[in-house]
């Protein structure tokens, strides 16, 4: 069975709650990303084990948190080595606007995991985008690259669309059985 890995930054829970669902999805490991932006040795350790790796992260003023940022300078000791090379990789991001710049942030992490040389994986999700859709329906934000998660802005972690978290645990499902059928 394949490893996977879901190495997320949360700063207010929303977006560990989507972490949770795509770890479910895939069978993953969770990781977080402290407030610092630091993980320690043993994540280190487990994200050089795994063969997919998601990233996540809130978007935050058009792009991934700060922490993010600072954990995907830190994988350059990984890029230097081609550590990460050929691994899968997927991303998913969360914010409070339906678009919110979101896509920014998908972005930037499917340019990191370019960046280390690995095979990325897209939602591979029909949007739901018909009049009668509903924030209950899978991919109702729309998304290709990864994930889109939407928690608006007065939201609590128990108020995250019931859509949105099916759509975590397809797209963690998704990635782990790409890698499942490159590894095993
Ligand atoms: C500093 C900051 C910047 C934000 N910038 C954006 C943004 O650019 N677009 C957006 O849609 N929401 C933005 N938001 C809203 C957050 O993305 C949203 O509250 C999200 O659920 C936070 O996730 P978290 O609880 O995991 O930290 C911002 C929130 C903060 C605190």
């Amino acid at each position: 069975m394949s490893k996977t890995v879901v190495i997320y930054h949360s700063g207010y829970g929303h977006t560990k709650v989507v972490a949770e669902h795509v770890a479910a999805g895939a069978g993953a490991a969770l990781v977080a990303i402290s407030p610092e932006g630091d993980i320690g040795d043993d994540d280190w350790a487990a994200l050089d084990a795994a063969d997919a790796i998601i990233f996540g992260a809130p978007t935050y003023m058009g792009s991934a948190s700060w922490q993010f940022k600072k954990f995907s300078d830190a994988t350059s000791k990984k890029w230097f080595t081609r550590e990460w090379a050929d691994k899968v990789f997927g991303g998913f991001t969360n914010s409070a606007s339906p678009s919110g710049d979101k896509q920014v942030t998908l972005i930037q992490m499917q340019t990191l995991a370019s960046q280390h040389g690995g095979i990325w994986v897209s939602l591979g999700l029909a949007p739901t985008n018909h009049k009668a859709a509903t924030t209950a329906d899978l991919n109702n934000l729309g998304g290709s690259v990864g994930l889109l998660v939407r928690s608006p802005s007065d939201a609590s972690v128990e108020e995250i669309h019931s859509g949105d978290l099916a759509s975590a645990r397809h797209y963690g499902e998704r990635v782990a059985g790409v890698a499942a059928r490159l590894n095993d």
